[in-house]
């Protein structure tokens, strides 16, 4: 059976099996914990990394593949572990960062809709849950999070690949995440969810036009983390706050982190703008994963100097 890859687009069983072996590889910089279950009992499994360390130090948390069908983006999770763990004490940068901080990386958060994904239907995008009483399944996890709930940019028809759920965090998911960064919300002080595509760098809010308090801020880190990512190919990226620069979308992880209180709070769209889509060919892999690193090592840095 084909082995895990960091520039393939890989299975979830063999994601599950990295995180099993990588989590083991190195017990001074990274450790796992099982934050829940998936609605079909797959373990949603966040991995720590830093230096390790009695004491509380300050966190970032990421999250990829929220959206079954987006690849790229549990593929970037891995490529950052990767990173992390190859570069520290090499790289001045990642080594101050996990020296000072650590970072909670869920390298898929829809672990029943991408699996489905790759035996199903490559286009699936929701959860996997069922209801009685509807023929549809699964809610947008990106519109379930408490934060506007349903208001505007969701449907409540659940057969709509933007349904809201029944509730705010109807979605097991969604609530095993919720739950974690609440436990944890005195330590996090940024949050990073990773998406395609579109090639973006969205801050709150998307469930309304109205700015966020660190609007200003907000958009500055945005704009020197696309200029990062530029740097290495070129790729261009349009920064600004969900509902102007894409749609406006209430429920979505971002703007519940930010109402929670973690300010540097930020959606990416990687690559591309629509040729592949969602079905970016395996050769991009590592370019996207390669510029979109010098992208989130700009916000972490900068998170860092502002602690
Ligand atoms: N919180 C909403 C951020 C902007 C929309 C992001 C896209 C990613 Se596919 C969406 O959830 O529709
Ligand atoms: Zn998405
Ligand atoms: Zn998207
Ligand atoms: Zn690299």
């Amino acid at each position: 059976p084909r082995a895990h890859s960091y520039t393939k687009y890989n299975s979830w069983d063999k994601i599950q099996s990295w995180i099993a072996s990588i989590s083991s590889s190195n017990s001074a910089l990274i450790s796992k914990q099982v934050i829940g279950n998936t609605y079909e009992g797959r373990p949603m499994t966040v991995l720590k990394l830093g230096k390790r360390s009695s004491s509380t130090k300050p966190a970032i948390f990421m999250d990829c593949g929220i959206h079954a069908r987006e690849w790229i983006s549990p593929a970037f999770c891995q490529w950052f572990v990767k990173e992390a763990l190859s570069t520290y004490g090499r790289d001045s940068q990642m080594t101050s960062l996990l020296n000072q901080m650590d970072v909670f990386v869920l390298p898929v958060f829809n672990i029943d809709g991408y699996d489905f994904t790759h035996k199903s239907n490559r286009m699936w995008r929701k959860t996997r849950s069922r209801k009685s009483g509807s023929s549809c399944i699964g809610a947008d996890p990106n519109r379930n999070f408490n934060a506007g709930w349903c208001t505007l940019g969701a449907s409540s028809n659940p057969c709509s690949d933007t349904f809201c759920g029944y509730s705010p965090e109807s979605e097991i998911e969604v609530k095993n995440v919720a739950n974690f960064i609440r436990r944890n919300k005195s330590i996090i002080k940024a949050y990073i969810t990773i998406h395609s595509y579109s090639q973006l760098l969205l801050f709150p809010y998307s469930y309304t036009y109205d700015l966020a308090a660190d609007h200003s801020e907000l958009l500055k880190v945005a704009q020197g983390a696309s200029a990062a990512l530029r740097s290495l190919y070129g790729t261009r990226y349009t920064s600004g706050p969900g509902a102007a620069t894409i749609y406006p979308a209430a429920g979505g992880s971002d703007d519940w982190a930010y109402d929670l209180g973690v300010k540097y709070s930020y959606t990416f769209e990687l690559r591309d703008t629509g040729r592949y889509g969602f079905l970016l060919p395996e050769s991009q892999i590592k370019p996207t994963c390669e510029e979109t690193m010098l992208a989130v090592k700009y916000i972490a840095a900068y998170v860092q100097k502002n602690l």
